[in-house]
């Protein structure tokens, strides 16, 4: 496979920031780009857009599940490390109590949970002695009352069944943990220890470490949204520019228009494939012009040849009666006058008769070729058939200037003739009738013409006379 010159890293560039600035390239014949072309609803609906749009959807949502998940186990792991902590910090604190619980030194006993609450987490610690009776305890102002109870009667009743309060147990809540240890001295149960710690500073830190994480995905976002938008813009550049040389090329049918093949990939083979159309429409539309171009001539020859007499190639009959009428409504409607003059050659049946067709023939010819050379630029002059001619005069000055030509050309016909060595005895008599004074319509023209002819021929041939005076 071909692979264009244009497939280097400059090209490719080049073309994405054509694509980013929304200007048609990449054919072969770049066209101008129309403010049409560019739709303004393109850059909503482009495929970039798309894709990048739904690029980003996907990373997001992959984003915020695995930052969810994380959050979600830092959470528990905390909680859990807290818990631990608790439990540890209440068997420290049972085991200070446990001498003084024996010996009920509830002074001490207070003095050391004072000393052991400054911690801040503490909400609730209660010492309860083997009776089950609250021995010391200490609640921070802002705690809620304590569950499960104020008494440990309540609390036991609380407890899950088979547990007793010389068992650890721990509580664990949304804001808060509960853990209960034993208190005991050389291995025996001397009462309960019970402490509650608040949550809410594990909860503040998460939600801190939750806003800084949402900023950032933020901004990771952004740039995933740049930097993809750029990266999509590269990637579909030839697609982007194979849809814009279709729509130019469905809208100008210019079919010599080309697409740049970037990369031998499916894009590519799909911009070749795309070219080789181009190129069977563009060999297919040249065909066809041709042939629409000869069929034309031909048309045009065999137009020609309907109207035109093949001996002396002047305008034959059927010409002279379109032609004839066409200037006859001409000359009534501008009211010019015009005239029609009916020849036909003295005595040319002996040149037939005495020298033969062929010679008759070349007699027609000349005799043609005599009378095209007196007239005027825009006369007519057709052979009707045989011997006979037609001449139309459109726009004359007056009848005199038709009177002065018919007889240049009786007198040119009469000029000696010869056809080889033979004197051929040959003139033209000639019938004058005028549009619009004699006659108005084609074929009436023609008959005063006729008759004006025959006047003449009566009256000694190679001479004129005129419709109006063809009685005399
Ligand atoms: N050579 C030749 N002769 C033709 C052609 N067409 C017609 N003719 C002959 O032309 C002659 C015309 O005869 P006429 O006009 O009646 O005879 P004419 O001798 O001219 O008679 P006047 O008009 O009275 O002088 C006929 O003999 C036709 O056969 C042609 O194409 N070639």
């Amino acid at each position: 496979m071909s692979v264009a010159a244009s497939s280097s890293s400059d090209q490719q560039s080049a073309t994405a920031k054509a694509v980013e600035a929304e200007a048609p390239t990449g054919s072969s014949k770049p066209a101008p780009a129309s403010p049409t072309e560019v739709r303004s609803g393109e850059l909503q609906h482009s495929l970039v857009r798309r894709l990048t749009r739904l690029n980003l959807q996907v990373l997001s949502s992959a984003m915020v599940l695995s930052f969810g998940l994380i959050a979600a186990i830092l959470w528990l792991g905390a909680r859990e490390r807290q818990a631990q902590a608790a439990e540890l910090s209440a068997q420290l604190l049972a085991n200070s109590l446990a001498p003084m619980l024996v010996f009920e030194d509830q002074a001490a006993a207070s003095a050391e949970l004072a000393a052991f609450v400054r911690r801040g987490e503490v909400l609730e610690v209660r010492a309860f002695n083997a009776a089950l009776k609250v021995f010391v305890q200490w609640q921070a102002a802002s705690s809620a009352p304590p569950v499960p109870g104020a008494s440990m009667a309540a609390a036991a009743a609380a407890l899950p069944a088979g547990m007793d309060h010389g068992q650890g147990l721990r509580f664990m809540r949304a804001a808060e943990v509960e853990v209960w240890v034993p208190i005991r001295l050389k291995g025996e149960l001397v009462g309960s220890l019970v402490l509650r710690e608040s949550l809410q500073n594990l909860q503040m830190l998460l939600l801190k470490l939750i806003s800084a994480a949402a900023l950032l995905i933020a901004v990771a976002i952004a740039i995933a949204w740049r930097v993809l938008r750029r990266v999509q813009q590269r990637a579909l550049a030839p697609i982007v520019e194979l849809s814009r040389l279709a729509e130019q090329v469905s809208v100008d049918q210019d079919f010599t228009r080309r697409a740049t093949v970037h990369w031998p990939d499916e894009v590519g083979r799909l911009s070749e494939r795309f070219n080789q159309m181009l190129q069977r429409v563009e060999t297919t539309q040249a065909e066809l012009n041709l042939r629409l171009r000869q069929e034309q001539e031909a048309g045009q020859q065999f137009e020609q040849l309907a109207h035109r007499d093949a001996l002396t190639q002047l305008p034959n009959r059927l010409y002279f009666q379109s032609a004839l009428e066409r200037h006859m409504a001409a000359s009534c409607q501008n009211v010019e006058l015009m005239a029609l003059m009916f020849i036909d050659l003295d005595n040319f049946k002996s040149v037939n008769d005495k020298h033969g067709h062929e010679a008759g023939d070349e007699v027609l010819r000349e005799v043609a070729r005599r009378m095209s050379r007196v007239l005027r630029g825009n006369d007519v002059l057709c052979r009707l058939g045989g011997d006979e001619f037609g001449l139309i005069l459109p726009t004359l000055p007056n009848d005199t200037a038709a009177e002065q030509l018919a007889v240049r050309l009786i007198a040119a016909v009469r000029e000696p003739l010869y056809v080889g060595e033979h004197l051929m005895p040959i003139g033209a008599t000639v019938g004058l009738a005028f549009c619009p004074t004699d006659e108005v319509d084609a074929a009436h023209l023609l008959v005063a013409a006729d008759v004006a002819m025959y006047a003449a021929k009566r009256a000694g041939k190679n001479t004129f006379r005129r419709a109006s005076h063809a009685g005399s």
